[in-house]
């Protein structure tokens, strides 16, 4: 579903690499932890997935195409694939619950009846029945969340990104968040979520991918996220990828596997289309958008 092939981006040629020779391939219907600290390169990985960012090396399939070779007019249709969840939610401030998720068809032309029967369903998909007439500002942040999350997958996206989706969140709220993502991956949605949360991976027990200073330094199927991984980057300026004094950062771990490996555990439970999974889009305005609705990436 999602290959990066030895794939390097250099923000500034200056500092090192914010990502350094990543290859790896995400499946169909996998639940993937992307794991590291601040600055390792989570999100520019999940830029490239969304062509917001070019990779300088290398090369990012998307389900099966080449994301270099997309035209430009093609990429909303790329994004119309892949569903975004923010750590701050990005809510329309103005709009009922219903209407934020609805406003994720109607920018992708779907019908007001096809609108009137997907939202309650996925505002049920997400535990949020009976709250569509709430404003944002009259939820709590795990209700915004699943707001958020309903948007994301209202429109059935085959890939489901979540960058630090429980970032704002008390453990037990972020708890009720990872339950819904996990459902929408059993429903089939690939799911790819970058976050600093060792409880929640700890408990969650799924593919675990370590970046440190831009390079994968582990792949481990159902693996857990010590607390000592949290260590600080290299400084980026006018440094090398790898600090000679962090091992582990050249090396994967014991027990390991190869970060281009594909984890035989990984499922292929199906696309979302079978499994009722909808899909949505970010804040109205934004590059991410462009990221609603229906899709090549599902197909
Ligand atoms: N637009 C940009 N221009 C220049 N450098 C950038 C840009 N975006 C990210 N970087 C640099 O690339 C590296 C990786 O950043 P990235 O945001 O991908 O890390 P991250 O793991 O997502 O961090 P965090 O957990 O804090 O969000 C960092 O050194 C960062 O400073």
């Amino acid at each position: 579903m999602i290959t990066f092939d030895n794939v390097t981006k250099v923000y500034d040629r200056k500092s090192r690499p914010a990502l350094n020779s990543v290859s790896l391939d995400v499946d169909r219907g996998e639940f993937v932890f992307l794991v590291g600290a601040s600055g390792s390169g989570k999100s520019t990985l999940i830029r490239l997935v969304l062509k917001e960012e070019h990779a300088t090396r290398g090369t990012v399939y998307v389900a099966g195409s080449n994301v270099a070779k997309i035209p430009s007019w093609r990429v909303p249709r790329l994004r119309r694939g892949i569903g975004v969840v923010f750590q701050d939610f990005r809510l329309l401030p103005n709009k009922t619950v219903f209407a934020n998720v609805a406003f994720a068809m109607q920018v992708i032309g779907r019908s007001r009846a096809v609108i009137r029967d997907s939202v309650p369903e996925v505002l049920k998909t997400v535990g949020l029945e009976g709250k569509d007439n709430r404003l944002p500002h009259e939820l709590s942040g795990g209700e915004q969340q699943r707001v958020a999350i309903a948007r994301a997958i209202v429109n059935r996206p085959g890939i489901l990104l979540a960058d630090e989706p429980t970032g704002n969140l008390d453990p037990t709220t972020s708890l009720g968040i990872m339950k819904v993502l996990d459902r929408i991956n059993q429903n089939g949605t690939t799911v790819v979520m970058a976050t600093h949360d060792h409880d929640i991976v700890n408990a969650m027990r799924k593919r675990v991918i370590e970046l440190r200073n831009g390079q994968v330094v582990r792949d481990e199927r159902e693996g857990i996220y010590l607390a000592t991984a949290m260590q600080p980057v290299v400084p980026a300026a006018g440094t090398d990828a790898v600090s000679e004094k962090d091992p582990a950062a050249a090396a994967p771990a014991a027990g390991t596997v190869s970060a281009s490996s594909r984890p035989e555990a990984a499922g292929t439970p199906g696309s979302a289309e079978q499994s009722g999974a909808r899909q949505g889009s970010a804040n109205e305005g934004s590059a991410k958008q462009n990221s609603t609705a229906g899709s090549e990436v599902s197909e």
